[in-house]
């Protein structure tokens, strides 16, 4: 990680974070998800349910046109065949629908099919029971046989029953939100049973006109027992559903219609049937007032079934929307982070860190003008400061150069000769002695050429001073014209000349020497008035030895210059010569 530049890790840490935030998203979308996908399947359990509650139901109702076959020929029970044939085909497409959505889901309830195939079989042999008992003369059908055709109708129902349960769980189990749907249209449903059988027990009595027995009785007994709890039960359930409004209204509707109409009626039929058969009604009658009273049952149950679909329904959409506002949260925090990190990047960090490169290259020296960056305000006014410092150090740079041109200046000055233009005294001797340092340390001898104009007063007091100037301006030109560039002409005082000579030995100092003579005694000097004159000048000649200092080396110079005037003048002696 220390490896990357920190722009690197930047736009590493920027898509971490908005992967992050896209993950999070995706796991609200997930969530979102599954819940529709739970109350998809909710859906779908509460529709098997339902029509697994139906076939029990279809298959009650079939007992009520049955048991009116039970004392009715000719055309009035052709009317009862055709009800008969209707609750049939009703209980028959139930059957149907169920075996349809298990099909749907064949791995969510692999027992069901097995469960609902048990019932067909029960259900033919049933209905075969009751058209042949049907078809016998009214006065060959005994109460015991149309007693036990009404037990195998309720053994159909006791059939469907583990289908019910079955199937009730299994919507229990994927979503516990769907128990209370479940569990209240069970207990509806048992009570819509109960109620059913209970008018069953009634039919093979009124249709034989016989006296109700007395274990018939206790049947009855227990049968109206057990309504009046599941009434109770029902009318103490709170929360869940049955607050709502209209579950409050099909409860009511119950109470009053089954329970409150029933209780009269029932027990005036079993006054009749304690001591004879001669009843007020026949079967069918008791049928046609009895079964209508159930229907509020009915209804209840299926408005629980249709609340829970209801809720259902509503999560599902819910849960799409949830999962829809999910995905595009996600996009929209992803989209606004990745601009913010963007711009922060482009607007703040990389022009930061092209300021620091300013900043490092100002330091170095380098005050060429840099492209401003697209940046915010805050970091514009930054390099508004790098500016105002580049402008600094330009201004110093220029003054350094200016400072250092006059240095050089006053140096030349201080150490020329203002007159000729050569080194003065003060440098040569300076030169001199950092020669002769370089000469003990290796760097070969050093020859030092000591001239004096002859008789220079003369030229003074013929010419004049200025003249006299001009002279020495001449001579030391061409003095220095003619030497090398590493050798050094200076005017040691008066009309007297020193040439440092590095690297050189005792014949070519002398044969330098000889040159320059030649050179000032051999060329006139033509002045600035037209005159021409000729000078000479005499040379001592001394070579550095390794114990020789500047001082040492000059007073050789001297006398061997001394001696060449003694000795006549314009000619060139060595004091090493003199010295050997
Ligand atoms: N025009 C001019 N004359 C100078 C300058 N410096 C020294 N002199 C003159 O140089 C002359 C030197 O004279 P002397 O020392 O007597 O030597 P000389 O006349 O050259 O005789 P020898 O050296 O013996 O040959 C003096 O008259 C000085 O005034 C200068 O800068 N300009």
């Amino acid at each position: 990680m220390n490896a990357l530049s920190i722009d690197q890790k930047f736009r590493t840490g920027s898509l971490l974070i908005i992967g992050i935030a896209l993950l999070l998203a995706g796991q609200l979308a997930w969530s979102n998800f599954e819940r529709y996908r739970r109350n998809l399947d909710n859906l779908h359990n509460l529709a098997l349910y339902r029509a697994a509650l139906e076939i029990a139901n279809a298959a009650s109702a079939e007992r009520g046109p049955s048991g009116s076959l039970m004392d009715n020929n000719g055309t009035a029970s052709e009317a009862w065949r055709q009800r008969l044939a209707k609750a049939r085909t009703r209980t028959d497409l139930a059957l149907d629908r169920v075996a349809t959505l298990l099909a749907q889901h064949p791995e969510s309830l692999p027992a069901a099919g097995d469960t609902l195939a048990e019932v067909r079989p029960a259900l033919d042999q049933m209905r075969m029971l009751i058209d042949s008992l049907a078809a016998q003369p009214l006065s060959e059908r005994s109460e015991i046989e149309i007693a036990y055709a009404i037990e195998r109708m309720f053994s159909v129902v006791d059939r469907v029953k583990p289908l019910i349960v079955e199937i009730g769980n299994h919507a229990t189990k994927a979503d516990r939100n769907v128990a209370d749907a479940v569990l209240m249209a069970q207990m509806v449903g048992n009570m819509r049973e109960y109620a059913g059988r209970l008018g069953s027990l009634f039919i093979a009595p009124l249709a034989t006109r016989q006296p109700i027995e007395l274990a018939l009785r206790r049947r009855i007994g227990n049968m109206r027992g057990r309504l009046d709890e599941l009434n109770g039960l029902l009318a103490r359930q709170v929360g869940g559903y049955w607050d709502r409004p209209e579950i409050e209204q099909a409860r009511f509707a119950i109470s009053q219609q089954y329970f409150g109409g029933n209780e009269q009626f029932l027990e005036s039929i079993l006054r009749v049937g304690r001591h004879s058969g001669d009843y007020p009604l026949s079967a069918a009658g008791f049928v046609q007032r009895y079964v209508p009273t159930m229907q509020a049952m009915e209804q209840l149950k299926h408005l629980i079934i249709e609340t829970g679909a209801e809720a259902a329904a509503a999560e599902r959409d819910a849960a799409c929307w949830g999962m829809l506002f999910a995905l595009l949260q996600g996009i929209a925090i992803a989209g606004v982070l990745s601009l913010l990190l963007r711009t922060g990047r482009c607007r703040l960090l990389r022009p930061l860190l092209q300021a620091r490169r300013a900043i490092v290259e100002l330091a170095h020296g380098d005050t060429a003008p840099i492209t401003r960056p697209h940046a915010g305000r805050e970091v514009g006014e930054l390099f508004d400061a790098i500016d105002i410092l580049r402008a600094c150090q330009q201004q110093r740079d220029l003054l350094e150069k200016r400072l250092t041109a006059l240095t050089r200046q006053l140096k030349q000055q201080a150490e020329t000769d203002p007159l000729t233009g050569v080194s003065n005294r003060r440098a040569l001797v300076e030169l001199g002695e950092q020669l002769l340092l370089g000469a003990s340390l290796g760097g070969g001898q050093m020859g030092l050429l000591l001239f004096d104009i002859d008789h220079f007063k003369r030229v003074n007091d013929l010419y004049g001073h200025p003249a006299g100037d001009e002279v020495l301006r001449v001579v030391a030109q061409r003095v220095r014209a003619a030497c090398r560039s590493e050798d050094n002409v200076g005017r040691f005082g008066g009309e007297e000349f020193t040439v440092l000579v590095p690297r050189t030995d005792q014949g070519a100092a002398r044969v330098l020497a000889e040159k320059l003579r030649c050179l000032i005694a051999e060329v006139p000097i033509v002045l600035a008035d037209g005159q021409s004159l000729t000078v000479t000048a005499s040379f001592g000649i001394a070579l550095s030895r390794a114990e020789d200092d500047w001082i040492a080396l000059l007073a050789m110079a001297d006398q061997a210059l001394y001696l060449a005037k003694r000795n006549g003048r314009n000619r060139v002696e060595s004091a090493n010569d003199t010295a050997d």
